[in-house]
Formats: C-alpha cells, sequence, structure tokens
C-alpha cells in the first residue's frame, strides 16, 4: 500500500513521530469520550469494552474489518442502541440516549450509507426535511419556500457544495452531489458531531475528491467528523487519528501523521499487534 503524506494539523501535529504515537490527550478535552462499552445480540458479543475519544473539531477514522463492531459502536453513540455497560460522555457530561433524537439534540447527526434522501423532493426540501422554516401564525401557518431556497443556496454555498440548482429533485443529482447533499444537510443541523459510514464506498475518482474535499472544510469549521472507512489511503488523506476496531474492542489508536496504510491494514487484521491501552 502506498504511504499518502499523512496531515498534521491539531492536536496530532503535537504528537511525536513514533509508531506509538497518539494524539496528545491532555492537550484538548475530548468532545466525545467513550469507556469500557460493551453490547451483546444475544451470544454475540460485538462490543466487548471499546475506548475511544474524540478530539474536537478533529476527523476521527474508525477503522476495523467486517463485524468488528464499527456500526454497533456507532448505533450506541447516536441513540439507536442503549450499551449493556460502559460510559458515553459528551463534553465531559456521562450521557443516556433512550432515542436517536436524544442524540440529535446534542447536535449529533450520522449520514448512513442509504443517505435518507428523497429522491422525488427538491435539494431545498430534502435539506429541511423535518426541519421545515414556516410563516404566519398557529392555523394559518405556510411553509416559509422562499426562506429555504434562499438559505440552502447559502448552506451549499457555505461548504463549497456543487449544487447549480436547489430547485432540482435528488434524482437528478449525481452519486458525489447525494452524498455532498447529506453530508452538508448532517452538518448544518448536527454542528457538533458528524459521522459518516463509508461516505465514498459507491463513488468515482473525482466525486471522492470532492466528499473529501468538503471533509476538510468541515474540520476547518469545527465541527467534529467520525469517519468509518475502509479506504486506507482516504484515511491518511483526511483523517487526524485513526482507531481500530478488532473483535468488538479498541485494538489500537494511531494519529495518522505517525501511521502508515501498511500499520492501520496490519492493526486491523491483527498481523500487527495493537496497544494494551489503546
Ligand atoms: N442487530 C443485531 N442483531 C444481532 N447481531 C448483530 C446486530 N448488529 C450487529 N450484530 C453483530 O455484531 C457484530 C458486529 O457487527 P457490526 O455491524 O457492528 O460490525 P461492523 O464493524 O460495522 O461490520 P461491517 O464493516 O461489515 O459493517 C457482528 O457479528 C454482527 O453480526
Amino acid at each position: 500500500m502506498t504511504d499518502t503524506p499523512a496531515r498534521a494539523t491539531g492536536v496530532s501535529a503535537a504528537a511525536p513521530a513514533s509508531q506509538d504515537a497518539a494524539p496528545a490527550d491532555h492537550v484538548v478535552s475530548p468532545l466525545v469520550e467513550i469507556t469500557g462499552l460493551r453490547k451483546s445480540f444475544g451470544a454475540v458479543h460485538a462490543l466487548q469494552g471499546v475506548d475511544l475519544k474524540l478530539a474536537p473539531g478533529e476527523v476521527t477514522a474508525l477503522l476495523g474489518d467486517n463485524g468488528a463492531g464499527k456500526s454497533t459502536l456507532v448505533r450506541c453513540l447516536t441513540g439507536v442502541h442503549p450499551p449493556d455497560a460502559g460510559e458515553i460522555r459528551f463534553r465531559g457530561e456521562q450521557i443516556r440516549f433512550h432515542s436517536p433524537d436524544d442524540a440529535r439534540q446534542l447536535g449529533i447527526e450520522t449520514v448512513f450509507q442509504t443517505l435518507g434522501l428523497i429522491e422525488d423532493l427538491p435539494v431545498w426540501q430534502n435539506l429541511y426535511l423535518n426541519h421545515e422554516l414556516t410563516r404566519g401564525f398557529g392555523p394559518f401557518q405556510l411553509l416559509d419556500k422562499k426562506s429555504m431556497i434562499a438559505q440552502s443556496r447559502a448552506i451549499l454555498s457555505r461548504l463549497d457544495v456543487n449544487v447549480p440548482n436547489v430547485r432540482a429533485t435528488v434524482r437528478r443529482m449525481s452519486g458525489g452531489q447525494r452524498q455532498c447533499i447529506a453530508i452538508a444537510r448532517a452538518a448544518n443541523w448536527g454542528r457538533t458531531l458528524v459521522i459518516m459510514d463509508e461516505p465514498t464506498a459507491a463513488l468515482g475518482v473525482r466525486e471522492t475528491a470532492a466528499v473529501e474535499e468538503l471533509i476538510d472544510r468541515l474540520r476547518e469549521a469545527s465541527v467534529t467528523v467520525l469517519l468509518i472507512s475502509h479506504d486506507m489511503a482516504q484515511v491518511l488523506r483526511v483523517a487526524d487519528t485513526a482507531y481500530v476496531l478488532r473483535r468488538g474492542q479498541t485494538a489500537a489508536r494511531r494519529a495518522v501523521c505517525a501511521t502508515t496504510g501498511d500499520e492501520l491494514v496490519g492493526l486491523i487484521t491483527g498481523a500487527v499487534l495493537g496497544d494494551a491501552h489503546a
């Protein structure tokens, strides 16, 4: 595997350039801190004590082979599954989500692979789905279409997302444009943490580059990103920190500026031993 020059921003930049180097925890308080998280489905122990910290304004990659527990971890973090044990802290406070709405109220949004866009609705309406603006009072409320269209243009232009016509239906958008619309929507309503599940898995080279640029802009806008990816070159291009899950446990944590694609693959497969206390 070719090693792409790693990003050296934020906390990661301060980390020593050794193989064991991880971001310096003491520099900033984590936005999210997960400790000893466990979740089983009957006899399947999907999470067996996961520890993970998300530094604010950074891009953290979540890596692991199929079945390692990535989706289960995300579902616990977004209120879909209640964990069996362990702790999730958000800005230092222990939290217990009862539903995805609880997570959303803290500004945690997820872009699933299915994207959750409605094909036959225009872009602006997709951006405002469940957040519609209205005008008027009481029973005389009307959708404020004009404001939503104007603000949709502003949302997309702020993130430099290339969608020429927000009145066009999502059906007419390319795969990359759809992914960017879904991410822009999550970032707009999320603001604190945007979780992306393999955002470029189905995209070509140019569309992947557009999504990666968008992830960079989210970082510039101080949005914290958790990125599930199987693409090591992408992780090295866009992430600050990488966590590797193996069989439901945190196998390793690496500052991206101090690791290589080969090492990350080795940590995922188990060919390289991880940290005792990742
Ligand atoms: N709702 C569920 N019911 C039963 N077992 C489940 C459920 N969700 C996940 N699992 C099991 O938990 C384990 C971890 O699955 P999970 O989907 O979290 O892994 P993953 O790392 O996201 O994998 P992938 O990369 O293939 O999506 C797997 O053995 C899976 O079969």
